[in-house]
């Protein structure tokens, strides 16, 4: 099965396959032993994927390892750069983040952390200016639309920044836009997806490929580029929805503003609208938290301490009796044939999949976990544990459910 071009996983072992009820899945092709190996995420297009697209939560970014993620019950580790806001395990750690980054990613880190510091700084001396009203805050607007809107917004910073004489106007939206306080890990989780879009843009099986704006003037500004070096994100199941809650799209709008009136001027044409959309929207169905690695059953568990997007590792589905046991290792998961399977091998034409609990969750009863699920990733789970455990419930708890 391909997407634009973009292979989707397969193996001699598991095949991707349409659901009735539950998208797309992975189902084995044969009969597995228990134990085999399926996946890991560094098995393919390696060149393009690195750096992860990920954000480290702020209240953790002394305490996790900017490279593999380690976290050791809270300790902050010793070896950091301040000025990009980035701790590090070991010396080997820092170095390999340094040479994946490269020098613009680098300041592109110092330039996030310095904002974020005068920011908070102005925020305690100044009263806030009553910022331009526009139309990107309005909660009528559509995501499109909104988009559309950031981008008009977005080109008069860039335009601010790179023209030798720019317009009042031009020169007011810069101002405004680096006065706007935006979400921390928003600005960080964008800046990973930039540098990956940027890095691809350079490597050998992109260049060459067209990334101007699109032809389709109703898309978002950005939406071919996004296509063209981010296909596997574009295979994800998007979110309409992503816009709400804790998640507002003028967040990522701001988000959007502010980086591109502080990023690396080299920077900003990968920092189009759409790709900031995608980048929320396929997020949101598909990212992996990112906790303490090492639960007794392998599977983290314990502080959330950021989340990131592995595309390959992205079609398996929930089960609360999973088959399919992941496992982090620094930046890349592996999933292999869970050892706990009934039966001596796991059959051909099963499903497999992972759990999208955390280990301490696993032994929530059917009610918590289903509520769960709905509230973290907006499904109603359909596994075959939730299915015969429903059946064993009261009318009137199932009920209760739906209303
Ligand atoms: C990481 S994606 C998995 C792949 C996805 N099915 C697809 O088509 O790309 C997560 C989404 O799959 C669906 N899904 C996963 N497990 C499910 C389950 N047990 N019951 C119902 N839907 C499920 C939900 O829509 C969920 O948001």
């Amino acid at each position: 099965m391909h997407h634009d071009g973009w292979p989707l996983p397969e193996s001699v072992d598991y095949v991707l396959r349409s659901t009735a009820s539950a998208g797309r899945a992975i189902f084995a092709r044969r009969n597995i032993k228990p134990g085999t190996h399926i996946l890991s995420t560094t098995e393919k297009y390696e060149q393009l994927r690195s750096p992860t697209v990920h954000v480290i939560l702020r209240p953790y970014r002394r305490e996790v390892c900017a490279q593999c993620f380690a976290y050791d019950r809270g300790r902050e580790w010793k070896c950091r750069l301040p000025d990009a806001g980035v701790a590090f395990c070991s010396v080997e750690c820092r170095q390999q983040w340094e040479s994946v980054i490269g020098p613009l990613g680098l300041a592109a880190h110092q330039a996030i952390e310095t904002t974020i510091k005068k920011q908070s700084k102005w925020k305690k001396t100044t009263q806030d200016s009553t910022p331009m009203t526009t139309a990107v805050d309005s909660p009528d607007l559509d995501f499109d639309a909104a988009w559309q809107a950031a981008g008009v917004v977005g080109k008069q910073i860039v335009a601010a920044r790179t023209k030798e004489k720019p317009s009042k106007t031009e020169q007011r939206y810069l101002r405004e836009a680096e006065s706007a306080p935006a979400d921390p890990d928003f600005l960080a989780y964008l800046l990973s997806g930039v540098l990956v879009t940027h890095k691809r843009s350079a490597a050998p099986a992109m260049v060459g490929k067209d990334a101007d704006e699109p032809s389709d003037e109703s898309s978002i500004p950005g939406t071919d580029m996004v296509s063209e070096l981010f296909p596997d994100l574009m295979a994800l199941a998007s979110d309409s929805s992503v816009y709400t809650g804790d998640s507002p799209l003028s967040s990522w709008t701001k988000a959007y503003k502010l980086l591109l009136a502080i990023l690396p001027i080299p920077l900003l044409d990968f920092l189009r609208p759409a790709i900031c959309h995608e980048l929320a929207s396929r997020a949101s169905h598909n990212a992996f938290s990112i906790r303490p690695a090492g639960g007794s059953d392998g599977e983290q568990s314990g502080e959330f301490l950021g989340w990131g997007v592995w595309p390959e590792a992205s079609f398996f589905n929930h089960s609360c009796r999973p088959n399919v046991r992941k496992e982090r290792v620094g930046r890349i998961w592996t999933f292999a044939v869970s050892e706990d399977i009934t039966g001596d091998v796991l059959r051909e034409g099963e499903e497999l999949c992972i759990t999208y609990l955390g280990g301490d969750e696993k032994d929530l009863d059917v009610e918590e976990r289903r509520k769960k699920l709905k509230g973290e990733w907006g499904f109603d789970c359909q596994c075959q544990k939730c299915v015969e455990e429903l059946h064993d419930l009261p009318l009137s708890a199932i009920l209760h459910e739906r209303s």
